[in-house]
């Protein structure tokens, strides 16, 4: 390493919410690399930061820089050019401050200076030649602990030995006497690999497609719930590591897919490294070191995976592409989905965006030629299922299910098969109403109603989280009787465990959303009774939507779609359009199923072509009206949001940036301020500027503006903004 000349210095992209890099003097004697972590002093604090690049000269002068304190990589960077290249890339498309987007792709363990301290499990076995008698007599514990060491076939853990009565200290006086000694942990032989499925023939042509790919290439695999995408993606990760490359895969949020998981565990046992948010900051550290140093051949993991450094990488694949947890929705908000796409294009390798109900991002592209469309049409086993609309208007409901959804409940229980009922709002009632003065329980803090929690007696707010007691009257005119007024999960699962009790003794009803699975572990064994293939009402929210393979629902009942389809977000229908297919699709996965969608809109046009043509119609459908108003895909968009103490200052401070980018003539359209479709949430005031063009460059020209503007503009009332590029709601 040749001396270097000093004083060198360095940028370091700092995560702090100004779009610059930052110039420290270089404190060692060893080159700096792009990608390395260095803690620096900033402000009062000390923070972490990752280098961007050597500079040859500072902006000030050099004598009044700090140094960087400490370099925290000591061997090589935690991120590699290609993620820094990538990271950079990032910044600059969402327009946000380079030390957050590059502090995000690191994994949480290595975003504070105190090295990552992974707890070693230590395992010991007895040496070879110990004996018992080599112990004292009066050394009873020692002797038991040798003694237990030697009949054991493999190494024990010091946790299982402690669990046993055995002393650290015991332990350490058998090592001293050499009669135990450390050991590498026994790792169980993973079982033999599940074999590939014979590919009918739509799969086949989609796994020789994309293995046929040479370099970058963009497929969208559409296929119809339960076609055997899934199948279709696993094969084509079976050619790539042959090929000695690596796969990553990235899922919507693991909760609801449990099963993808064990699918691709199986098929390639012992090669999957898995990255989610249900696993602690260390499992999760230890599994993106496999991946960077190569030791997994596959990362299956949810949005944050696409940043996972893998050096062999060979194909990307995106499952359910059009989900939206795929999108950050606070702080840096990325696609993972798009940044996968252009990762694969540094790579020059294939991409798979997967999807029954592909997102109308997606097709847009393949309409355009960008992405090759792969189809399967058809289910791998049985027919798709048949969707009915049942028409409520002016029918006698009981809690909010018409009489004929209740029968055909009935007779699928009565022939021994399972029912799924979706009803996409959780809690006991939406809202709490006093029946005498008609007061109704508003949240404190937003534009918003209290939901009815009833089994634990509260009420919360689903937007902010607060949470009051159950009131016994209400507090304006001291009455204590209630109107629980609409449905919601809870309800709806009392409802039917009474109304089907008399009928049917071995009727489960399982509810399955986010309160009944909020416990560790609780999904995984609500799905495990699901299996178990009684008769049953499954009564959930989207989270029994995606991904599931129930092989016994032979009938789904769809409760509430209409308010979707009359939102003010352009976006609401494609997303109800979306799940409405996703959930039908849990019906008939191996016997003939049916769908009955509950309506008071049947004559609704979306509705009807989703219904009588399919997806491939609606989507089309609604992405004619996006090209006839000029929306997303067709036009570029953004939104600049502010929040504040009172709105004028929200406003004013989107007024002031709409002000410097009229001044300035740069041309795109900037509707707005506008206050949030819930203006007040959590206590604070919240507007949006939105900002659209006919061009990306357009777009970006307006974004660098505005950011400009925004990071110098005075902030009053504890006001925060973000910018969020090619948002998917409005609020
Ligand atoms: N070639 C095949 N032969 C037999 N069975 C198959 C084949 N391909 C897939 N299957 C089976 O069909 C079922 C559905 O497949 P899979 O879950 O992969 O579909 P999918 O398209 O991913 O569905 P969804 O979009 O609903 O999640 C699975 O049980 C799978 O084992
Ligand atoms: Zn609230």
């Amino acid at each position: 390493m040749p001396q270097l000349q000093s004083p060198l210095l360095v940028s370091v992209a700092v995560p702090c919410p100004l779009r610059r890099t930052f110039d420290y003097r270089w404190p060692s004697d060893r080159h700096p690399e792009p990608g390395q972590r260095v803690l620096v002093p900033f402000g009062n604090r000390r923070l972490v930061g990752v280098v961007v690049a050597p500079c040859a000269s500072a902006k000030v002068d050099t004598d009044k820089l700090k140094s960087v304190i400490e370099v925290l990589d000591s061997d090589r960077p935690t991120l590699s050019p290609a993620l820094m290249e990538l990271g950079r890339w990032a910044a600059n498309y969402y327009h946000h401050p380079i030390g957050e987007c590059l502090q995000n792709m690191l994994p949480v363990r290595l975003r504070s200076a105190k090295p990552p301290q992974t707890q070693v499990t230590l395992y010991w076995q007895a040496s070879t030649g110990a004996s018992v008698d080599q112990l004292s007599k009066r050394a009873h514990r020692q002797r038991e602990l040798l003694a237990t060491l030697m009949a054991a076939n493999a190494p024990l853990s010091g946790d299982t030995l402690r669990e046993a009565g055995f002393t650290r200290q015991q332990l350490r006086q058998l090592a001293e006497q050499n009669l135990i000694e450390q050991a590498s942990a026994p790792s169980p032989a993973p079982p033999p690999p599940q074999a590939p499925l014979a590919l009918r023939d739509e799969q086949r042509s989609a796994v020789e497609a994309i293995n046929g790919a040479q370099g970058f290439a963009r497929f969208l695999l559409e296929g119809v719930t339960g076609s055997g995408k899934t199948e279709v993606y696993l094969q084509a990760i079976a050619a790539q590591l042959e090929q000695g490359k690596q796969a990553l895969v990235l899922i919507p949020e693991i909760g609801l897919t449990p099963q993808t998981l064990s699918r691709v565990e199986s098929r390639f046992p012992g090669r999957v490294a898995s990255l989610h948010s249900g696993m602690g900051d260390s499992e999760r550290y230890q599994n993106w070191q496999r991946a960077q140093n190569g030791d997994c051949d596959i990362v299956l993991g949810t949005r944050s995976a696409v940043f996972v450094d893998l050096p062999r990488l060979g194909l990307i694949i995106v499952d359910e592409e059009h989900d939206a947890s795929y999108k950050q929705q606070e702080g840096w908000r990325y696609s993972a989905r798009d940044i996968a796409v252009k990762r694969a294009a540094d790579l020059d390798c294939p991409v798979v965006l997967a999807s029954a109900t592909p997102s109308l991002d997606s097709l847009h592209n393949a309409n355009l030629g960008r992405y090759q469309t792969l189809q399967l049409t058809r289910r791998a086993a049985g027919d798709s299922p048949h969707l009915t609309l049942v028409d409520a208007r002016q029918r006698p409901l009981k809690e909010g299910l018409d009489e004929v959804l209740l029968k055909h409940i009935a007779d699928t229980l009565a022939a021994g098969e399972q029912v799924l009922l979706f009803l996409n709002r959780r809690g006991y009632a939406p809202q709490l109403q006093c029946h005498s003065c008609g007061w109704v329980a508003d949240c404190h803090a937003c534009d918003a109603r209290m939901t009815v929690h009833f089994r634990q007696r509260h009420l919360r707010c689903h937007h902010c989280d607060a949470i009051r007691p159950l009131p016994d009257h209400c507090p304006d005119c001291h009455n204590h009787q209630w109107l629980f007024d609409g449905p919601g999960t809870e309800k709806l699962e009392l409802f039917l465990r009474h109304h089907f009790a008399d009928t049917l003794a071995s009727t489960e009803v399982i509810r399955i959303d986010r309160d009944s699975t909020s416990q560790k572990g609780s999904m995984a064994r609500l799905v495990d009774r699901v299996h178990e293939g009684k008769p049953a009402i499954l009564v959930g929210t989207q989270m029994l939507a995606k991904g599931h393979h129930f092989p016994d629902v032979t009938l789904v009942g769809i409760l509430d779609i209409d308010a979707g389809l009359f939102s003010p977000d352009y976006r609401a229908a494609e997303r109800s359009g979306q799940l409405l297919v996703q959930v039908a699709g849990r019906a008939g996965r191996e016997r003939p199923g049916r769908v009955l969608i509950q309506t008071h809109c049947p004559e609704h046009p979306a509705l009807l072509t989703l219904v009588q043509q399919g997806y491939r119609a609606f989507a089309s459908q609604q992405l004619s009206e996006r090209k006839l108003l000029g929306l997303p895909p067709y036009a570029p968009c953004a939104l600049i949001r502010a929040d504040a103490a009172r709105l004028d200052q929200a406003e004013a401070f989107l007024s002031a940036i709409k002000t410097a980018l009229v001044d300035q003539g740069i041309g795109g359209q900037c509707i707005g301020p506008l206050p949030a479709p819930m203006t007040r949430r959590a206590g604070r005031y919240r507007a949006s500027l939105i900002l659209q063009a006919t061009r990306r460059g357009e777009l970006h020209r307006q974004l660098t503006l505005a950011c400009t503007t925004g990071e110098q503009l005075k902030k009053t009332g504890g006001l925060r903004w973000s910018v969020d590029v090619d948002p998917i709601e409005a609020s």
